[in-house]
């Protein structure tokens, strides 16, 4: 049993102050682009108690970050793991399987690989188990697993709020042509909250943008390039001050908009065609932080079974 799934680029991140409970509240514009990550689960001849039985992982992204590889956990640290471990454990399912994950998502890059690859655990294990739950029970599933674990099972465009979990789906008029540009390492996603925290205390209750939301219904990729934003990119720029010629070099070839994806590292640039988006990569790559760049498009559906 295969699924599916891709990775997330966000066109608006607005932060707001740290809460009780760690976490920050979000207005979290999530955009499903066409970079996929592939989990497999097969039966395994052990019955280990409450995880599966091994995971493997394997690079897809054509060689460009078989580096990244190597930090993708196979123990039961590993997202797409524990996804399977509290799918058996709400449904007393059998536990005999095995995951081998197929990455083409960078690690730590901010474009929630590890979530995509846990929102794909719990699809195809519910497959394969026939445990049958419904899409609102593997949305609240996957919220207890991480921030962003629901959005990869709806796909397309969603704004987040809450911690990012609560989802209400957007329009996205046109298809949009996205660069993305990778580094050698990534960015811890807590340390670049923390950073955020110590830049910008005392920050204001997040606001979602009409202005966003209206072009992207429109399908005017030059008013979305206009209206994109992330609270947390000066914070990932503090930790990585090489990303600021990455952005430099996909603005001078004429992206509509360059910014940070999330948390970073990932740099992302809105291209005005298919054409364009080969041009402003070529001239990204050129920048001393970037290792490797992708070009897809957006939006694209949520995990599905292959
Ligand atoms: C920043 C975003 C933007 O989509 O993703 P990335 O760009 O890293 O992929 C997300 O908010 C990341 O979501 P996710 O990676 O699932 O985070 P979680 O596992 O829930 O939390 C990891 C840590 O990030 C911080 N965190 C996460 C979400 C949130 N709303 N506030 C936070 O402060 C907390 O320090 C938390 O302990
Ligand atoms: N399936 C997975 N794929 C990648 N990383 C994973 C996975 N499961 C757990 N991790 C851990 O989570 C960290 C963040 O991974 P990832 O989701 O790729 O990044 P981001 O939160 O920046 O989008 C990694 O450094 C790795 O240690």
């Amino acid at each position: 049993m295969t699924v599916r799934v891709p990775a997330k680029v966000n066109l608006q991140l607005a932060v707001g102050p740290a809460r009780e409970d760690g976490y920050h509240d979000l207005v979290n514009v999530f955009h499903a682009v066409a970079l996929f990550d592939e989990v497999t689960v097969t039966g395994a001849a052990t019955r280990p108690t409450g995880g599966p039985a091994g995971l493997t992982a394997e690079d897809a992204s054509g060689g460009g970050l078989a580096s990244h590889l190597a930090r993708v956990p196979l123990d039961s640290t590993n997202l797409a793991w524990r996804a399977a471990e509290l799918l058996a454990r709400e449904t007393g399912a059998d536990t005999a399987v095995h995951l081998h994950v197929r990455k083409a998502i960078p690690v730590a890059g901010g474009m929630a690989g590890g979530s995509a690859d846990a929102a794909a655990a719990l699809v195809a294990c519910d497959a394969f188990w026939g445990t049958g739950l419904q899409h609102r029970e593997l949305l609240a599933l996957a919220a207890r697993l991480g921030s962003d674990v629901a959005f990869p099972l709806l796909g397309g465009t969603a704004v987040g709020t809450g911690r990012g979990e609560v989802l209400d789906p957007a329009e996205c008029g046109a298809r949009l042509h996205w660069v993305f540009a990778l580094s050698a390492g990534g960015l811890s996603t807590p340390e670049v909250f923390a950073a955020y925290d110590r830049i910008r205390p005392g920050a204001p209750a997040p606001q979602g943008d009409p202005v966003l939301m209206t072009a992207l219904a429109q399908g005017d990729a030059r008013a979305v390039g206009a209206a994109l934003g992330n609270d947390l990119q000066p914070a990932a720029l503090e930790l990585r001050p090489a990303l600021a010629e990455t952005l430099d070099a996909g603005r001078a070839a004429g992206a509509l908009g360059a910014f940070v994806s999330g948390s970073g590292p990932t740099c992302a640039f809105l291209a005005r065609s298919a054409e364009h988006a080969h041009q402003v990569a070529a001239a990204v790559r050129s920048a001393p932080d970037c290792v490797h760049t992708v070009t897809c498009h957006g939006d694209v559906p949520g995990a599905v079974v292959l």
